[in-house]
Formats: structure tokens, C-alpha cells, sequence
């Protein structure tokens, strides 16, 4: 079998910095060490060598609000690739009333295009017997997190009765609860008053669901998950309140993960006030950019540990699918693109201004999310036995972001214009050279599902914790337990 070496780069793990090259065959690292030599070499000399980026939030292809996400697996892993991700974790998302079987089925259809490795989250939109029965099959087929919208009232949010059964399941399952966490009540009584009063345009997106929404939510999903003796992973974490929310439960000891997103951590609230409708609606996502203050706290999350993963929520729209809202904001759809940009962006806005150390940057691109899926060090790592997933990364090499030379489908890119210093050199996907030289060198369908056990070690610590500290009678001399 060909093997291949990197040489001459710096390891960069989330716990160390170190200098060795890497050899590789048959998709996995054999070696790790100084003077390795393989069949095909690629140089590393400057660069950094660090586990390939994981996206644990990416929407491909998503029937949303009338219409269909733009990027689908082949144009999103595309994206990754060229920017250093080497797995992504999409939303399997049933209609309400659908079968979460049917949506596995057209998920997996469509994961079929995927350049780089891939793993699903299977959202719960509805509530019955028949989803408790299939939560069980689904996590038979290697999907162990089940997402919550407490958002979006009348399609696919949950109330509070569902979640804190489907949670209860999760908890009996061994598997992990996400959730979307904004008050979707609220959020559609203001947005209806602001339609009233003839606040139409994308403005009034973020004017709808201030970080009070999001806070409560989040706050709320976390006692319920308290209750229900399970982890919960808070996706798309984006202001203040919500982190206070999940700080507070951490140093409580409840088990809870927060998850911002780089658009969060670098754009922010005046984007809506362009005076380009276009740029305004491409901006439109849930929740909203907001301000600096908001931004500092997430940064200050990132480096204390008390949020643990970077993601993208890629669910990228095109300039037409946008104006499906003009005159009501509540229709633009919601989402914007991520996938290419998250680790250059995070890199230039973190490592290279000193808000992170470049191991933090490992931790929350990749080694974290690994660990809270229960695929390390599968993914996530580089180590002896750990698939060859992996990016030299370039710290000298540098672009100015610019749609005319995205992979993405769409027409823009909310990033437009930022200079990062620091891109990959090298994506390599199970031992692939997958990116190189600006172009995306992995076919399409070369990525694999990553199926993942339920009962993580967080698991079986909350519940063996929770099963100690369960409700439980006190006996009493002459008083009978059941009553008569
Ligand atoms: N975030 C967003 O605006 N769109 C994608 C769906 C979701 O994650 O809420
Ligand atoms: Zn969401
Ligand atoms: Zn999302």
C-alpha cells in the first residue's frame, strides 16, 4: 500500500506543540516521529499540522422556508475542504408528522454527493409514540444528538411537554439533545407587531428576537435537561445572556456545551442597517448578529473553556432565494454560509490577535466536538490508529475573502473583504490529498458517515449521577410505603 508522509511541520494537538513528521497508509496515521520517509511526500516546512476542522452544524441541501438551502453535499464539502474542515455534521430534519426514518433516508440520499466525511444530527419536530420508538432506530444507525428548534412557531418548534420527553428519552438512549434555543412565542408576537407597524425590511430580523429570547431559552433548555438527567449541547451560541445561561451551569457541574458560530464572533448588528436590501437579507439568520459586547463574551467563552465549539450553521442562500422576503422580513430565509471561512476567519480574528492559543484553536475546531460526539480520536486527533484527516496549515499564506473565488454556489459571502493570514496548505481526508493548490482535489462521494456509539463518558457519568441522587423513600418504623 502507497504511503505518504508529511514533513518538517509542527504538530499543533489541543494539548501540544511539537515538531515531527507524519506517516500515513491506507487512511490512517502509522507514525508519528522525527526522519519518517513514505512513498509520496508532502513538505510542511513552516507550516502547521493540525487535525482536519469539524463542523458540527451544517445545513446541505435543507428544505427551509419554502425553498432549499443552496449548498448541497457536494458544493458544501467542497467548501470545507478548501478550508481546512474535513468532517461536517448535517441536520436530518422531518417534516412535522414525518417518520425520522424517512428523513435518515433522504439525508443519506443526499449525503451521497460528499467530498470529506460526514456524520448526521436528527432533529425531533413533533412528539408521539412513534418518534420515541424511532428515536431508538435512529441511534441503531450511528446518530446519537437529536436537535430542538424552540424556534420557528408553527413549523418546527417544540413546546416545553416535548422537550422534556424527548430529552427523558435521550437520557434512556444514551444519546445527547441539542437545541435551538430562542422563545419562538415571543419571537412571533414581536415579529408580527413589527410587521404592524411597518417594520418590513431584513432590520426587523434582528429588532424580532433580541438576545433576551435566546437568553431564556437557553436557560430554560438547561433546567429541562437538568430534569431530564441529560447532557445538553446549546447550539449557535450567540450572546451574552445565553452564555451566562450555560456559564452558570457549568460551574453548577450540569453538563452543558455551548457552540458559537464564527459569523457571531466576527460580524455583527450593523450589517442590517445597510441601505443594500441584498446585503442586508444575505445577513438574515437566527439568531441575529449583534453587538460587541455580545462578541467579547464569546470570545471570553472560547478561551475559558466555558464554550467549547466553533461552528458555521452553513445554510447558505442565493440572492434571489433571499428576496422571497422583500416587504416581509419574516419571509427572507434564514441562514447564511461559514464552511470555507470558519478556520481562516477564527485564525486571523483569534490566534493572530492573541484571543486564542493556537491548541485552543484545535480544541474548538475540531478535538471538542470530537469528544462530545463520541468519535474521538477516530477524528479529532493526531495520533497513532486516528484517520488521516488532517490540515497543514499555511500561517504565512494570505487572501482577502471574496465570493468571485468561494466554492460555495451562492453569490456572496458575508464575509467579503477580511484579509486572513493563515490558510491550508493541505486538506487531507482519510489520507486523500483532498485540497492543494487552491483546488478541491477529493471526488465526489469519496466521504464516509461516521457512525457514532451512544453513551459517552458524559453520559454515564450524569447518569450515574443522577441515579445516586434519585428521588427515593425514606423508610419509616410502623408507617406502610403504599398508603392502607
Ligand atoms: N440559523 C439559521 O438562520 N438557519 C438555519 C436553521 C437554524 O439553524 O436555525
Ligand atoms: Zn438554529
Ligand atoms: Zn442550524
Amino acid at each position: 500500500m502507497t504511503t505518504t508522509v508529511i514533513k518538517n511541520g509542527t504538530i499543533i494537538t489541543a494539548d501540544l506543540t511539537y515538531k515531527a513528521d507524519v506517516l500515513i497508509e491506507g487512511g490512517k496515521i502509522i507514525g508519528i516521529g522525527p526522519d519518517l520517509a513514505g512513498d509520496e511526500v508532502l513538505e510542511a516546512e513552516g507550516c502547521y499540522v493540525m487535525p482536519g476542522g469539524i463542523d458540527p452544524h451544517t445545513h446541505l441541501e435543507f428544505p427551509f422556508m419554502g425553498t432549499f438551502s443552496a449548498d448541497d453535499f457536494d458544493y458544501g464539502t467542497r467548501a470545507a475542504l478548501a478550508g481546512g474542515t474535513t468532517m461536517v455534521v448535517d441536520f436530518a430534519v422531518p417534516a412535522p408528522g414525518q417518520s425520522l426514518l424517512d428523513a435518515y433516508k433522504a439525508w443519506h440520499n443526499k449525503s451521497a454527493r460528499a467530498r470529506c466525511d460526514y456524520s448526521f444530527h436528527m432533529a425531533v419536530t413533533w412528539w408521539g409514540e412513534q418518534v420515541f420508538e424511532e428515536m431508538k432506530e435512529v441511534v441503531g444507525l450511528g446518530i446519537t444528538t437529536f436537535k430542538h428548534f424552540m424556534a420557528y412557531k408553527g413549523s418546527l418548534m417544540v413546546n416545553d411537554d416535548e422537550l422534556f420527553a424527548s430529552f427523558k428519552r435521550c437520557a434512556e438512549l444514551g444519546a445527547i439533545p441539542l437545541v435551538h434555543a430562542e422563545n419562538g412565542d415571543i419571537v412571533a408576537e414581536m415579529s408580527a407587531k413589527l410587521l404592524a407597524e411597518g417594520n418590513t425590511g431584513p432590520e426587523a430580523h434582528a429588532y424580532s428576537r433580541p438576545s433576551q429570547v435566546e437568553g431564556e431559552a437557553t436557560n430554560r433548555a438547561i433546567m429541562i435537561a437538568d430534569m431530564a438527567g441529560v447532557p445538553l449541547y446549546v447550539v449557535h451560541t450567540s450572546c451574552e445572556e445565553a452564555h451566562e445561561a450555560i456559564r452558570r451551569a457549568k460551574m453548577n457541574g450540569k453538563r452543558v456545551w455551548g457552540e458559537p458560530l464564527i459569523q457571531h464572533l466576527t460580524l455583527d448588528e450593523s450589517e442590517y442597517a445597510n441601505p443594500d436590501w441584498d446585503h442586508a437579507a444575505g445577513r438574515v439568520m437566527s439568531p441575529p448578529f449583534r453587538n460587541k459586547k455580545h462578541q467579547d463574551s464569546l470570545w471570553a467563552g472560547l478561551a475559558s473553556g466555558t464554550l467549547s465549539c466553533v461552528a458555521t450553521d452553513h445554510c447558505a442562500f442565493t440572492v434571489e432565494q433571499k428576496r422571497y422576503g422583500v416587504g416581509d422580513f419574516t419571509k427572507i430565509p434564514n441562514g447564511t454560509g461559514g464552511l470555507e471561512d470558519r478556520m481562516p476567519v477564527l485564525w486571523e480574528k483569534g490566534v493572530n490577535t492573541g484571543r486564542i492559543t493556537m491548541n485552543e484553536f484545535v480544541a474548538v475546531t475540531s478535538t471538542n466536538i470530537a469528544k462530545i460526539l463520541n468519535c474521538y480520536p477516530k477524528k479529532g486527533a493526531v495520533l497513532v490508529g486516528s484517520d488521516a484527516d488532517l490540515v497543514v496549515w499555511d500561517p504565512k499564506a494570505s487572501k482577502v475573502i471574496s465570493a468571485k473565488t468561494q466554492q460555495s454556489a451562492i453569490e456572496y459571502n458575508v464575509f467579503e473583504g477580511i484579509e486572513v493570514h493563515g490558510l491550508p496548505r493541505y486538506t487531507l481526508s482519510r489520507g486523500l490529498l483532498a485540497y492543494a493548490d487552491g483546488k478541491v482535489l477529493a471526488p465526489e462521494g469519496h466521504g464516509e458517515f461516521v457512525a457514532r456509539a451512544p453513551n459517552g463518558t458524559v453520559n454515564r457519568a450524569l447518569s450515574t449521577w443522577k441515579e445516586l441522587t434519585a428521588p427515593r423513600p425514606v423508610a419509616r418504623a410502623g408507617i406502610p410505603a403504599s398508603g392502607v
